[in-house]
């Protein structure tokens, strides 16, 4: 079983560091032709992976937008999940579970579990709990060569005042997630490949402001929302990730979606020129 590290670095090196949100917001569905109900999301849902498949390494369903619609929306999000397998393209379900451990365990078997109708290739998760409340999650997505991505510094500005709070020993919240996920599983891992339990480090604060420093990181990739519409800039990635740019994964989702289903092609082949190669 190859993991899910390595099989977002194959990903990444076959088709470069971009990720493209499916969200189907509302008034993305309105200004598609689209009804706002479990189909339109679905049709939504379908031409942004018919588009995005053998463009960029990874898909992100924003759950959200699927849970709006009750049991269709999932059953619509179910279909979604099986055809992305399909057409061989990562799919991270942007879910940002979290809880005590017995309870994050029913969620990563809920999201990856391979048996499970909404199987992922990895989920994000929130560790508000303490990064220990994940471990059931963390075995479980190792033992089926699934991912996590835990949710450090993320991209909106209501996060800092929680985030950015520094406890006695001068480190931020966000460093002390970060280090935690940094040390699982570090010196059992092969040198040169990449850990199945990542970071969301959003693109709109310098890594320096949520104490973060990416020398720690070790083989940890990163799922970065936060360019496009958040005000991120992919040309930029490099310098606001330093030595964590390799791996990671820069995620957009409106700034690609309102180009509608006539555009969105050139959307993400647009996108992907601001990242290099
Ligand atoms: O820190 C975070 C974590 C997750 N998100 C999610 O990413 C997309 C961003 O959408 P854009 O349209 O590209 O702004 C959305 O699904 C968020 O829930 C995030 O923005 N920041």
């Amino acid at each position: 079983m190859i993991s899910f590290g390595e099989r977002l670095r194959a990903a990444v090196a076959d088709y470069g560091r971009l990720c493209v949100g499916i969200d189907p917001h509302a008034a993305l569905l309105a200004s598609w032709g689209l009804s706002d109900d479990a189909r339109g999301v679905e049709k939504f849902a379908d031409a942004v992976l018919v588009s995005a498949a053998g463009r960029v390494a990874a898909v992100k369903p924003q759950l959200a937008f699927f849970e709006r619609h009750g049991a269709a929306g999932y059953a619509a999000l179910e279909r979604v999940i099986r055809r992305a397998r399909e057409a061989g393209i990562l799919l991270i379900a942007d879910a940002k579970r979290g809880d005590i451990g017995s309870t994050i365990d029913g969620y990563a078997e809920a999201w990856l579990e391979p048996s499970s109708p909404l199987a992922s290739d990895a989920m994000t998760v929130s560790a508000y709990q303490g990064v220990g409340s994940l471990a059931p999650a963390i075995e479980r997505a190792e033992r089926v060569g699934a991912g996590l991505f835990v949710l450090a510094a993320t991209s909106n500005p209501e996060s800092a005042s929680v985030q950015h709070a520094r406890g006695d020993d001068g480190r931020t919240v966000a460093s002390i997630v970060a280090d935690e996920v940094a040390a699982l599983g570090a010196g059992a891992r092969v040198a040169g490949t990449w850990s199945s339990v990542g970071l969301v480090i959003g693109a709109t604060t310098p890594l320096a402001d949520a104490g973060l420093e990416p020398e720690r990181l070790g083989a940890v990739p990163v799922l970065a929302p936060g360019f496009g519409h958040q005000g991120g800039r992919l040309a930029e990635l490099d310098a606001l990730y330093g030595p964590l740019a390799e791996r990671t994964l820069a995620s957009v989702s409106r700034s690609v979606l309102a180009a509608g289903p006539d555009g969105i092609q050139h959307a993400i082949d647009t996108h992907r020129a601001e990242l290099r190669p």
